[in-house]
């Protein structure tokens, strides 16, 4: 017997490489992808299972908060110095009344562990240069406002000490350095980028010798042709980071080939650790998102990163927000929901609101969330499934209560379920009734839900003759 499953096992692992070469890379790169598939260290699947994370952009642009000089800038409010409203000189001064006398990380970290984030990502430097931590290789710091102290080391500190792990967002783009080129138009152009990149990696290696906790780094700014152009830095870059800090887990944003591919290679493999273009927009199926780890990032009202004073448009509800976490681990992907504090340290109510309301459904619910991805079933019209990570424990998430009071549960063949129970009634074991093959009706209680109800099913093999649960008497 053992002979045979040598020779089946052997077999298959031919069939795997042979198929894995005919997807043979037809472009031969330097500086595409460096590994083709998942990756499989400790440390990627601690970021698997972590699930759901809090964004926070904080900075310089808090201070307008989307406004100047009575007028309201209708784009993303971290963008507002490219308002032609919004003289650079007028923005570049207002470091100088950077002053967030209320800001308390720990207080952050204890509203982000109430809500149920499990990482957190925060703006280190943004578009305009602007540093939270008192960098020794720029002037335009926190440590020449009147707050000087560094931002950073506390925010990640108290957070960490909240049992939330830390990520660093990183902007290559930066407005205020002398040294940055949108484009290369000229041999002073070339000495002035060679000059930026010594800066930007001199930045990066100090943000780990200062922070050595952080899990890894969030690249933003990256689309210009300046750094699309330059694929082998960009590889170069990834590659020392990951020598000075092993295990370091680094989206598909920071590199392009020497193609100028970004994200995915000019052989279509994913480059970095996760696909990182998921950006106020998930995938809808799981054929989308192409068997890659990945990311989305959400805001709150429909385009504001950083703090607004006026959000206009859509503003989000916890429960949509819900949905949108539940979905995004039901396609195998992390779920980042941001926050833009005011210039004072302090939450709008609206964000403090979100966070006890998402919070209280986490607080019952999150089992449905942590440690679980797809679950390999065909998504049902009353929600979700996801499923703990290599287990029989599936979660269904239902948005929309059936009409007729049942949860319709279709199974591969030869699968049934051996017990099932509402998250909320862990003690009242459900009675699935099957209707036909490998097709189930859960009943649920016919009342008003006002968040997502939450059913563990454990399923198992299916015993010889019938499910565990008798056909319905006709
Ligand atoms: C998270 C957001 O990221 C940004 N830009 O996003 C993108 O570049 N998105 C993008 C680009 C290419 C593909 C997919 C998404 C920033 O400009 C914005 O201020 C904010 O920090």
């Amino acid at each position: 017997m053992m002979n045979l499953f040598k020779v089946c096992s052997a077999a298959a692992l031919l069939l795997a490489q042979v198929a894995t070469a005919q997807v043979k890379d037809t472009i031969p790169l330097q500086h595409g992808a460096h590994r083709i598939g998942n990756r499989t260290d400790a440390d990627m699947q601690r970021w698997r299972d972590l699930r759901f994370g809090q964004f926070i952009h904080w900075g310089v642009y808090a201070i307008p908060g989307g406004m100047w000089d009575g007028k309201v800038y209708n784009g993303a409010a971290e963008w507002i110095r490219s308002w032609k409203e919004m003289p650079h000189e007028a923005y570049d001064q207002l470091y100088k009344q950077f002053n967030p006398v209320k800001y308390n990380p720990a207080d952050w970290a204890q509203q982000a562990k109430n809500m149920g984030a499990k990482y957190m990502i925060i703006t280190t430097k943004h578009h305009d240069g602007f540093c939270l931590w008192p960098s020794k290789y720029a002037k335009y710091t926190i440590a020449n406002t009147p707050y000087k102290k560094d931002i950073l080391g506390p925010m990640v500190e108290a957070y960490n000490k909240a049992g939330i792990d830390a990520y660093l967002y990183f902007s290559i783009i930066d407005w205020n350095h002398p040294d940055w080129r949108t484009s290369i138009k000229s041999p002073a152009d070339s000495m002035a980028m060679a000059r930026f990149k010594v800066f930007v990696k001199n930045q990066l290696k100090e943000l780990l010798d200062r922070y050595p906790t952080v899990k890894g780094f969030w690249f933003d700014g990256t689309w210009d042709e300046s750094w699309k152009n330059d694929g082998a830095f960009s590889d170069e870059l990834e590659q020392y980071l990951q020598q000075l800090h092993p295990g370091l887990i680094i989206g598909s944003r920071l590199r392009a080939d020497e193609k100028g591919a970004r994200h995915f290679d000019s052989n279509s493999r994913l480059m970095g650790d996760y696909e990182q273009g998921w950006e106020r927009k998930l995938p809808n199926t799981i054929a989308d998102v192409h068997g890659n780890d990945w990311e989305g990032v959400m805001t709150v009202p429909e385009n504001q990163w950083g703090y607004h004073q006026q959000w206009f448009g859509h503003v989000k509800s916890a429960n949509e927000l819900i949905e949108m976490l539940v979905k995004s681990a039901s396609l195998n992907g992390n779920f980042v929901l941001n926050f833009g504090p005011k210039p004072d340290g302090t939450f709008r109510t609206e964000e403090q609101e979100l966070m006890r309301n998402i919070g209280r459904w986490m607080q019952v619910n999150g089992s449905a969330v942590y440690g679980t991805g797809y679950a390999g079933l065909e998504k049902p019209d009353w929600g979700y499934y996801t499923r703990k990570t290599g287990t029989d424990t599936v979660y269904m998430v239902v948005c929309n209560v059936p009409v007729n009071g049942n949860l319709r549960v279709k199974l591969p063949a030869k699968q049934s379920i051996a017990k099932a129970w509402a998250l909320e009634q862990p003690g009242v074991a459900l009675q699935p009734e099957l209707v036909s093959r490998d097709e189930y009706f859960i009943p649920v209680e016919q009342k008003v839900y006002t968040s997502p109800l939450v059913i563990v099913m454990k399923l198992e093999q299916q015993q010889r003759g019938q499910g565990n649960f008798e056909k319905a008497k006709t």
